[in-house]
């Protein structure tokens, strides 16, 4: 397959008052067009700030970040925006709807800038809210809201879809039903997906698992037998 993603020795320094944080420390790493990536690692070890650099939210200290046919390390502010509005699709934890836009309509809002969107109501039926897309976020349970996040993501049309612990604040069934989603998705469109977690029992659901340990990588592994998540118990 493709080459979408690569990394070639990324760091990332915060300073906190005198001494600085080595958030990423030397990351290599190259990701494939239509994987579906789980980025696994203990609190602290750098996850977040890897996602953050991919997705244009963050910079690198040094090093180089090519996604698709761009090295987004090169890009000034204006087009990093671009870049983040019209090729990444973000999911997180906390869902960031808009509380006084209902479920369309929060859809709608993150489509409105990108010119490749796909249709906001369309994208609502298939992650199976038909019947929701007049509610406020208020009126939706977690997982309802992590699935207008997910299609607010996906009707963006973008290159790559990241999620950070994207069910992190749901229970056991409706974080499954959530992955499930992903997981479908990213069989349907094709679009690559990268997910990172703290929970390595979710790890068989993925082509690539990569390991991040103090800033660095520990080890990617091809997973060639990849599970269903309704085969994954954890
Ligand atoms: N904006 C920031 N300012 C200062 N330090 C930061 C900042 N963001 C991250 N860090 C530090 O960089 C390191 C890596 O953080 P990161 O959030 O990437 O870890 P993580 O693996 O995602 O952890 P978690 O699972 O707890 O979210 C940590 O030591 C963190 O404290």
């Amino acid at each position: 397959m493709k080459k979408l993603i690569e990394f070639k020795k990324v760091t990332k320094e915060y300073t906190v008052g005198a001494a600085p944080i080595k958030a990423l420390n030397g990351v290599d790493l190259s990701i494939s067009e239509g994987e579906f990536v789980v980025v696994l690692g203990a609190s602290g070890a750098g996850k977040s700030t890897i996602l953050n650099i991919l997705g244009g939210m963050d910079t690198a200290t040094s090093g180089q970040v090519f996604v698709g046919d761009q090295e987004i390390t090169k890009l000034n502010d204006k087009k990093l925006t671009e870049y983040r509005g019209e090729k990444v699709g973000f999911v997180f934890q906390f869902y960031n709807l808009i509380p006084n836009l209902n479920a369309l309509e929060n859809v709608e809002f993150a489509t409105e800038v990108c010119k490749n969107h796909l249709n906001a109501k369309d994208i609502l039926y298939k992650v199976g809210l038909k019947d929701r897309i007049k509610n406020f976020p208020s009126q939706l349970s977690g997982g309802e809201q992590q699935r207008v996040a997910i299609a607010r993501a996906v009707a963006k049309n973008p290159l790559l879809l990241l999620c950070d612990e994207p069910t992190g604040a749901l229970d056991y069934v409706t974080g499954k039903s959530v992955l499930k989603l992903l997981q479908d998705l990213n069989k349907e469109t094709k679009k690559c997906v990268v997910l990172v977690t703290h929970n390595s029992a979710i790890a068989p659901m993925a082509d690539k698992i990569i390991k991040v340990k103090s800033g660095m990588i520990e080890s990617v592994t091809i997973n060639e037998d990849k599970l269903s998540v309704e085969g994954i118990e954890w």
